[in-house]
């Protein structure tokens, strides 16, 4: 595999992150192994000290001279707080967080009448069911979306900056604005959630034997489930009007599906379950990565540097460990340095096919 400290850091100067979790840590993770000068802090000290110890960062001293970024990474709750610290502390810092809610710091931040010329809200759609700095990991952003809520006031240097630390940690960055990122998030990530958690609820009651049919549908669908329930309850309630919205909607979907199997006899009852479970087959060919995978296949999906012969090397490699490869989708987002090979293999050598290519140095999701 090619290695990432080859590649210069887009980022000039140095970094500090405050949050020292799952996101800070992964952040400067991610930056130092570009060679950027990162500097942490946490409210834990213990975390804070964690995060050094992998090689997060350092932690700063009262020499250093002001950062060009500063990146908080704290809980949402008290995320509007420590911006506001971070712009008084840091007047000629550009500041951005990574929240999972973009609207709500930004208007409490107004509220409190805050020049907010150096901040620029962000938030990398990338994590982890976990949170704590040891869980982080630097390619955690690698081929995903970074949006950045700029305003109109924000400087393009400010933004290009931003953007510069989402390039360099191998996402792609786009622009929304607060409100188009809240709509969208509820949709693709926190109705999920509601929905995972409240199916994987049903199970408690369940006997050990009726669990223990189990494969890998309730898997899939429950996997965000183990999610950080303080975590989760923050952001749901910072963006709780666009995920009300979508859980009535699906709550009436539901209703009608329920109705229908009730009486699956009465006239048109079976046409509605039909066509409840077809929009389903139609919303899941539009998630990104997911088109065209055919059912009788797995797919693994393998992260390729963008550089000259990197998938010829693959292709030789999975003849090596003497896998076969029933199909091959390449897929690039503009800007990013890094695609995807989606491989589809039958289902019984899968695990191993995985296991082989990470022992070979090749990334994996
Ligand atoms: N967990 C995930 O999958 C993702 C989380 N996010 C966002 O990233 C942010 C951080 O989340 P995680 O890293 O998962 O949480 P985490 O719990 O792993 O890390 C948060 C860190 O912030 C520290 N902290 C809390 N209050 C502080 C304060 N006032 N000053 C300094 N440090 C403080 C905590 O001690 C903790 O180490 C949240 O806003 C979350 O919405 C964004 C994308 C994905
Ligand atoms: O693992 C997944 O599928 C996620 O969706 C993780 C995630 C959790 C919270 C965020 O704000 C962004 C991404």
């Amino acid at each position: 595999m090619s290695n990432n400290n080859a590649l210069a850091a887009r980022v000039r100067g140095t970094v500090h992150v405050i949050g020292a979790g799952l996101l800070g840590a992964s952040v400067g993770l991610g930056l130092r192994e570009r060679g950027v000068d990162v500097t942490l802090e946490d409210q834990s000290p213990t975390t804070v000290a964690l995060a050094a110890d992998y090689g997060a960062g350092r932690l700063r001293t009262a020499q250093d001279p002001e950062p060009a970024l500063v990146v908080v990474a704290t809980p949402p709750d008290v995320t509007a707080d420590v911006i506001e610290r971070a712009l008084t502390t840091y007047p000629n810092a550009v500041v951005t967080d990574v929240a999972s809610v973009k609207l709500a710091p930004y208007l409490e931040l107004l509220r409190r009448g805050l020049d907010l010329k150096n901040y620029v809200g962000s938030h990398p759609m990338a994590g982890r069911e976990r949170g704590g700095a040891i869980m982080a990991r630097a390619d955690l952003f690698v081929a995903r979306p970074w949006v950045i809520c700029r305003d109109h006031e924000t400087p393009a240097e400010a933004l290009a900056l931003v953007e510069d630390v989402a390039l360099d940690l191998g996402a792609t960055p786009l622009e929304m604005t607060p409100e188009e990122h809240d709509r969208s998030v509820g949709l693709v990530s926190h109705l999920p959630q509601v929905v995972s958690s409240l199916l994987a609820a049903r199970l408690i009651p369940a006997s050990e034997q009726a669990v223990g049919l189990a494969g890998a549908g309730l898997r899939d669908t429950t996997r965000i489930a183990s999610s950080d329930p303080e975590l989760w309850v923050q952001i749901l309630g910072a963006n709780r009007a666009p995920v009300v919205e979508l859980l009535d909607a699906f709550g009436k979907d539901l209703a009608s599906f329920a109705d229908a199997l009730r009486d699956p006899e009465q006239t048109g009852a079976k046409r509605r379950i039909a066509d409840l479970l077809s929009s389903g087959n139609r919303g899941v060919a539009r998630i990104p990565g997911k088109h065209g995978s055919s059912e009788r296949f797995t797919s693994i999906m393998v992260l390729i540097d963008d550089t000259p012969g990197q998938l010829g090397r693959l292709l030789t490699e999975l003849g090596e460990l003497g896998i076969n490869m029933e199909d091959l989708r390449l897929e690039h987002s503009p800007g990013a340095q890094i695609g995807f090979a989606e491989i589809a293999v039958l289902p019984e050598v899968a695990e191993r096919a995985v296991t082989d290519l990470v022992e070979r140095g090749w990334r994996t999701l």
